[in-house]
């Protein structure tokens, strides 16, 4: 095992068949030791994504991660993606009391495609409530497992499942027109949406294709006009330092067998109603004329080199919100590129975050981008709010993402 891979390994000991029970004790205990409160040998639903990213999640499956979760006697039903959408239909139709996890080996695209399946059936909190899902990274936004797993790496990310946690994750409800998503990553508009959506033609440069895309952005068009209103709940960067230390250590209360089947029926209904109706009175209007980034995580790392929301907390009922001007000097917007990575733009000026339950954000151009978990949608207002521990994920610590909080908050 090193810091980037792991493999699988065995060690026989020859023993006097006397010496059988003693044995099997110590290999009880250890097992007890190794897996603590995290389920054994899981029952997963595996989905590979045969177009993600490079197009090379069939061999890394199958290569560095089927071995590990064979070994460890999960049972593996695997099934491979043949259409955009395959993932939610599949989801919608899982029978939910089969499997303990639905294991994406993809980027963010199928775990985004399995909670809104999960979210469709009837019984959609209970689904979301008892099925988790996890991460096989193999895209090319990998987001998910770099906040889960704290890494990109297949064969960490295939252990981190084996002995991986539930925890119970926010989801946002995101209402569009007439239809109602939900999104478990993040929502952008401006810059970021520019780099993520409409760099599809180098789509070859990899990860990179985003910081290209970002230089060649910066020295064209830099505002992005909207409306924006929103329902702030943490509003400076102190207070969401605090914030962040008297929740990141706090074990999140899962629900009980019995508590989940008594679930109500369908989503949970929305607080605020959806982006058709009136903006609740004591929602703050943010300006937008010069918007350069709008961009609301759910999770701390949005790509594995880009800690964006060094303050994200899984369960915390908020997104985390920065808003960056437009009409910033250029060299100020390079250094805050530079100082994504490790979570210290949080300590920049120019960079707004707040803690947020909902906003709207209306575009006031014709076209351009939106993305909702990396994912294109219209070029419409969109109504977001924040459902608290809605969904549920596999994680390796079972109450915090594997990053860094914001500078000063480490202990
Ligand atoms: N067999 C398939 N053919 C075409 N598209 C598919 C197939 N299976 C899944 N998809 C779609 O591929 C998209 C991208 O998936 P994924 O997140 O795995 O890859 P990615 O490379 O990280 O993402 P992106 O392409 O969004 O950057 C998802 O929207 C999903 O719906």
């Amino acid at each position: 095992m090193s810091k980037s891979h792991v493999t699988v390994g065995y060690i026989h000991y020859p023993i006097d068949l006397e010496q059988k029970s003693k044995a099997d004790t110590w290999a009880e205990k250890l097992l007890q030791l190794s897996y603590g409160e995290a389920k054994p040998k899981k029952k997963l639903k595996v989905l590979i994504n045969p177009f993600g990213g490079k197009g090379m999640a069939p061999t890394y499956y199958s290569r560095y991660a089927e071995p590990i979760l064979a070994a460890a006697g999960c049972d593996l039903d695997v099934q491979t993606t043949t259409h955009r959408g395959h993932a939610t239909d599949i989801a919608e139709k899982l029978d939910i009391n089969a499997y303990d996890a639905v294991v994406a080996c993809s980027g963010d695209g199928l775990p985004y495609e399995i909670f809104n399946g999960l979210a469709k059936k009837p019984n959609a909190r209970e689904a979301l409530a008892k099925v988790a899902v996890g991460m096989i990274p193999s895209g090319s936004g990998n987001g998910m497992a770099m906040n889960l797993y704290g890494s990109p790496s297949v064969s960490l990310a295939a252990l981190a499942i084996v002995k991986g946690k539930r925890m119970p994750l926010d989801l946002a409800s995101i209402t569009q027109g007439d239809t109602r998503t939900l999104s478990f990553l993040s929502q952008s508009f401006g810059i970021v949406a520019e780099c993520d959506l409409g760099t599809d033609n180098i789509r070859w440069m990899g990860p990179h294709r985003f910081t290209y895309g970002f230089l060649v952005r910066l020295m064209g068009k830099t505002v992005w006009p909207c409306d924006v209103a929103v329902k702030v709940e943490v509003g400076d960067k102190q207070a969401i330092k605090d914030h962040y230390r008297a929740e990141v250590h706090k074990e999140p209360r899962l629900l009980t067998d019995t508590e989940v089947e008594e679930l109500p029926e369908g989503l949970p209904p929305l607080r605020y109603g959806t982006v058709n109706d009136e903006i609740p009175d004591d929602w703050e209007r943010l300006p937008g004329e010069t918007m350069g980034n709008f961009y609301a995580g759910n999770m701390a790392w949005m790509s594995s080199d880009a800690n964006f929301f060094p303050a994200a907390l899984p369960n915390d009922g908020l997104l985390d919100l920065v808003t960056i001007d437009g009409t910033i000097p250029r060299l100020k917007s390079l250094s805050m590129l530079l100082a994504v990575e490790d979570g210290s733009i949080f300590d920049i000026p120019e960079a707004h975050f707040r803690k947020v339950s909902a906003y709207r954000l209306v575009p006031k151009q014709t076209e351009g981008y939106i993305s909702i978990d990396g994912e294109r949608v219209p070029f419409a207002p969109i109504q977001v709010e924040v459902h608290k521990g809605l969904g549920t994920v596999l994680s390796v610590s079972g109450k915090a993402y594997e990053a860094k909080g914001p500078p000063g908050t480490q202990t």
